[in-house]
């Protein structure tokens, strides 16, 4: 199956210990789809990263290139997505030097946003008019993890409602999908006037946050993860796992591979590099024939 990942995938896949990686599966395997549970990023992880050469928008893109934002906001969060994008994925600078500077970025975009008085009733129309793409096979993915009632947790630090209705028009926000992400918070007239809860920006998703919620508890038994993300703050998404026992990790190496490869490697179990697909179906698909097998 891994092999298998390696020939069908148009990109170079990098696999840290194939062995290893074998018995993780195996052992997933054997435990049962009951026992597992997905957890991924959104921006560039479920979307494409790139479209014929094009960069494709991230949730927050959506809302800044529309026409409810003001051409004035447009020019100042395209200059702090020049200034702070860049040291997101700077790999020489330490996760503790870059979180404030993260916080920054979120909070002074979320600021401008709230300016820009947007309403809950624009944001069909404004998705729909985006070229944000779900990777290649998505409708596969989401189908495998919704027949085997494995729960896909999408911890994004994107914006919550956005993706939501991504997913939505997508056809495949199957009740096993559950999001975590910043949803903005709209007045009675259904105009944003905050976000909710604690900020969520790249480095500080985190399952244990969900602590208490109704959802850590359907999602408590089951120590398998796969988690797939694109950046290496996504590692820390299925930290707080109960008794975590094999977490296999897939990591999309998108943008200044060269510069980061090494970082990826040494992180992730396997990389995908400049993939722009889903070819961890391969893994689903044989976790669930095994299954069927099985019953
Ligand atoms: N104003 C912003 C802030 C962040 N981003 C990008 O969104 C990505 C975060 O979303 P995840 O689903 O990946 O958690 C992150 O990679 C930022 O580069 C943005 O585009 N605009």
């Amino acid at each position: 199956c891994l092999q298998q990942i390696a020939e069908m995938s148009k990109a170079t896949v990098h696999m840290k210990d194939p062995e290893h990686l074998e018995q993780i599966l195996e052992s997933i395997k054997d435990s049962g789809p009951n026992t597992l549970q997905v957890i991924s990023d959104f921006d560039m992880t479920l979307t494409r990263f790139a479209y014929n050469g094009k960069r494709c928008p991230t949730s927050h893109n959506v809302l800044d290139n529309s026409k409810l934002i003001s051409k004035t906001c447009q020019a100042e969060m395209k200059n702090l997505l020049n200034t702070y994008y860049p040291i997101e994925i700077d790999s020489t600078r330490s996760i503790e030097e870059k979180l404030p500077l993260m916080v920054e970025w979120w909070t002074k975009v979320h600021n401008l946003l709230i300016e820009q008085k947007i309403r809950k009733d624009q944001l069909t129309a404004v998705v729909k008019e985006s070229n944000v793409i779900l990777r290649e096979g998505y409708q596969l993915f989401f189908h495998h993890l919704h027949e085997l009632d494995i729960p896909l947790l999408i911890f994004s630090a994107g914006v919550g409602d956005v993706l939501e209705e991504v997913i939505r028009q997508a056809g495949v926000l199957h009740p096993n999908v559950k999001v975590f992400s910043n949803y903005m918070d709209f007045d009675e007239s259904g105009v944003l006037q905050d976000f909710k809860g604690e900020l969520i920006h790249v480095y500080n998703k985190r399952e244990g946050a969900l602590l208490n919620t109704q959802h850590f508890q359907e999602i408590q038994s089951r120590h398998n993860v796969m988690l797939l993300g694109d950046s290496l703050g996504d590692l820390t998404m299925a930290d707080g796992v109960q008794d975590l026992q094999n977490i296999l990790k897939i990591g999309y190496l998108n943008d200044k591979v060269e510069e980061r490869k090494q970082s990826y490697l040494d992180s992730y179990d396997i990389v995908l590099e400049r993939d722009e697909s889903m070819d961890v179906n391969s893994l689903l698909r044989e976790i669930r024939n095994y299954h069927d097998c099985l019953y």
